[in-house]
Parts: structure tokens; sequence; C-alpha cells
């Protein structure tokens, strides 16, 4: 990998200076045999800042047509224009997408197309959100591994190549049965029995070793189960809390994949983008960690089931249990400690369970009505 065999020169270059010969520590050196004409030092602050045409973050967002990635363009677009904000993915875009901003094909695999989509628009600020989530992962182990693992140091090398700042997404699901689940801390035993876990735990261990070591800019948010009304979810073990959703307006029915009891932590959308971007403002010197745990509410099916009920009293609710799903759900966190995020840079989420599923149901209902009138 180009990068790396450029960072293992330099390195070998320092181990073989002379002390005293008043050469760069490797850190500096690093850093200076990258060269991006709107570099971001990792100390640069764009809290309070609003942008204006000229000075601004070049953004590409990676996996970009998953659950996440169009609302998370759609935000980033109204802070930093449409033109600096280019999506990507393996996949065709809907007309929608495509015609809302830019769109480019990019596979995180290869590395040659991502480096050349980096230097050619100039991008500043990466959001990678390519991955394989936990059901589908422990489906296809082997293509979890490569677009989570490799995929990532792909994106490490280019990030660091070109001084970027470097979102990366972890999840609640980065723990397992032997770290503490009730709440779960910042920092503690993670051993997780997924793909997907393991290879979260890696990318937040390579991102903070690539900060430590290179000084790259790299940020983490440990998701939650994220509920969505306009996006659908790309095979995860939390995806039974947006289904219930669309199956009760649809049919009045809803089977649940997993027990009554299961209590997972979850966060509305609007919540976990504008975690996203606020974390990536927040001035360097404000986080004392570089991954965080995020945190709005904790339910289980039964729970969520009772308030969508108050609404819609006639839902029908079975459970039909996915073995699967059901041993990666009990190995997860019922709460999540967020008390850091709250603490360093303000974390506050606005939807609790009553605002989560009156905001789904408006919505929800809004666009029945509207398919049923056309
Ligand atoms: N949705 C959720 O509840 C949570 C999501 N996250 C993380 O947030 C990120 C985004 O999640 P979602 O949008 O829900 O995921 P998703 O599964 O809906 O979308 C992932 C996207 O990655 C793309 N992709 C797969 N292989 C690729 C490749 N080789 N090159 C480029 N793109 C490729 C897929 O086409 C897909 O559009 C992921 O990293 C996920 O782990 C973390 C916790 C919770
Ligand atoms: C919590 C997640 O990371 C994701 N939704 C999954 O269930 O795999």
């Amino acid at each position: 990998m180009p990068v790396i065999r450029s960072l293992s020169k330099v390195a070998k270059q320092a181990l073989l200076s002379p002390p005293g010969c008043g050469c760069q520590p490797l850190t500096m050196a690093v850093r200076t045999i990258s060269f991006s004409p709107r570099q971001i030092t990792s100390d640069a602050s764009f809290h309070s800042v609003s942008f204006s045409e000229t000075d601004h973050p070049k953004v590409l967002i990676t996996g970009g047509l998953g659950q996440l990635g169009v609302g998370l363009a759609k935000l980033l677009r109204k802070r930093f224009g449409k033109n600096n904000v280019i999506l990507s993915d393996i996949r065709k875009p809907p007309n929608n997408v495509f015609h809302s901003g830019p769109f480019i094909y990019s596979d995180i695999l290869d590395y040659k197309n991502l480096r050349e989509i980096v230097v050619n628009n100039r991008i500043t600020w990466l959001f990678h959100y390519s991955a394989l989530l936990s059901a589908v992962g422990e489906a296809n182990v082997a293509l979890a591994r490569s677009v989570n693992i490799t995929g990532l140091h792909n994106i490490l090398d280019i990030a660091a190549e070109h001084g970027l700042r470097l979102f990366v997404p972890s999840t609640i699901g980065a723990f397992g049965p032997s770290s503490p689940r009730n709440p779960t801390p910042d920092l503690c035993v993670q051993r997780p029995r997924t793909i997907y876990g393991v290879s979260k735990v890696h990318a937040e261990l390579m991102g903070e070793y690539y900060h430590h070591r290179y000084g790259l800019d790299f940020r983490c948010l440990r998701y939650p189960g994220i509920i969505s009304a306009d996006s659908t979810p790309g095979g995860g073990t939390t995806d039974y809390a947006v289904q219930i959703f669309h199956d009760a307006i649809k049919s009045g029915k809803f089977e649940c994949n997993l027990r009554p009891d299961s209590r997972l932590p979850m966060m509305y959308i609007d919540d976990c983008l504008r975690a996203t971007l606020e974390v990536m403002e927040a001035p360097a010197e404000s986080l004392s960690m570089r991954t965080y745990n995020i945190n709005a509410m904790s339910f289980t099916p039964e729970e969520l089931a009772q308030e969508l009920m108050k609404q819609m009293p006639e839902l029908e609710l079975t459970y039909n249990i996915d073995p699967v799903r059901q041993a990666i759900a009990d190995s997860w966190p019922m709460n999540f400690d967020d008390s850091n995020a709250r603490k360093d840079w303000g974390w506050k989420h606005d939807y609790d369970l009553p605002e989560l599923v009156q905001t789904m149901l408006n919505y929800l209902g809004v666009e029945t009505r509207m398919a049923q009138a056309s």
C-alpha cells in the first residue's frame, strides 16, 4: 500500500538518523510527507464558525446509500453547501439521491480509486460509513472482514496521507458478553462475539493509534441502534425497531425477531447525525478521548410496542425469535453511559421514546396518506 511504503521509509530514515542530528520527530515527518491544499490541523476549531463559500470542509461520505448516509449528506450540505459534500457507494443511487447533490462510485477496497477521489476533489473531511452490519456480517464473515477491516485500512492510510479529518462510526456492538452491560462505560472490557463487533473494536484502536502515532485527526462515536423513517436498515440486530413502524402502519401486525425483554440502547436518526456533526466540529482540545459512547434512550420490544399501542391500540404483536440476532442482542449493552460525551463536547439528545414514536408515526402516516391519494 503506497502510504504504508512511504511511512515505513520515513520511519526507517528517522530510526537511522543519529541522535542530535536536529531531524524532525517521526510524527512531524509523517505528516509532512502528505500535501493537502486545504489541510485541516488537529487543533482547528469549527465549533461556532459559520462557513463561507470559500472556507469550508470538502466532504466525502463512503457507503453513503445505507440507512444513515443520505441523511448525513443532507445535513452536511445544509451546513457546508450542496457541492461540498460528495456521497459515494458501490450501489446505484435512486433518482432523488442522484439529483440532490454530487454522487460518485467508490469501492473502499480500491485504494487507488479512493486516493484519486480525495485528490481530485480536494477532500478534507471523510465520513466512513461503509460496513456490513451485525446480522449480515455473521452471514458472510469473509466479506465483512474484507469490507470492515481491509476497507478501513485503506481509509486510514488515505486519511493520514492527505491530512484529512476522519469520522468512523463504531457501535454498541463493539462490546460483548464480558463487558458491563448496564450501564456500559466508554472504557471497559471489549470482547465482542461478532465479526462486526471485532472489526469495530479494530477500527477504534487503529484510529486512535494513527492519531497518537501520526497525528491523524480521528473521531469516532459508538452509535446505539438507529431508528429512521425514510431509510431502511442494512441488516442489523436492532432493525426490528424500525420495521415495527412500517409493518404497524401497513398491516397492523408485527412479528418481532427478538424476545420481548431484549433491552438495547437506541437513538432517533436526527440525534445521531447531529452528534456526528457536533463531534466533527468540536475543538480538538475539548476531546479528552477519540472514541465516545453516545446515548439517547433504551427500551425492549415490549416497551416500544406499548408506546406504539397508545396510538395504535389494535396493533397485533407476535414473536418469532431469530437465534442469531437474539444471541447478539443478549451480548450487547442494555444501557450506554455517555457522560464523557456530555461533559467534553456538550452532547445532549432531543428524542426520548414518546417523541420518537410520535415522529415516526407522523412521518410514515403522512407518507402513507400521500401514496393512497396519488
Ligand atoms: N444503522 C445503525 O443502527 C448503526 C450504524 N452504525 C454504523 O454506521 C455506519 C453506517 O451504517 P448504515 O447506514 O446503517 O449501514 P448500511 O448497511 O445501511 O449501509 C452500508 C453501506 O455500505 C456500502 N458498502 C458495502 N461494501 C462497500 C464497499 N466495498 N465500498 C463502498 N461501500 C460499500 C453498502 O452498499 C451500503 O450502502 C456503519 O459503519 C455502521 O456500522 C453503527 C451503529 C448503529
Ligand atoms: C447497532 C448496530 O450497530 C446495528 N444497527 C446492528 O444492529 O448491527
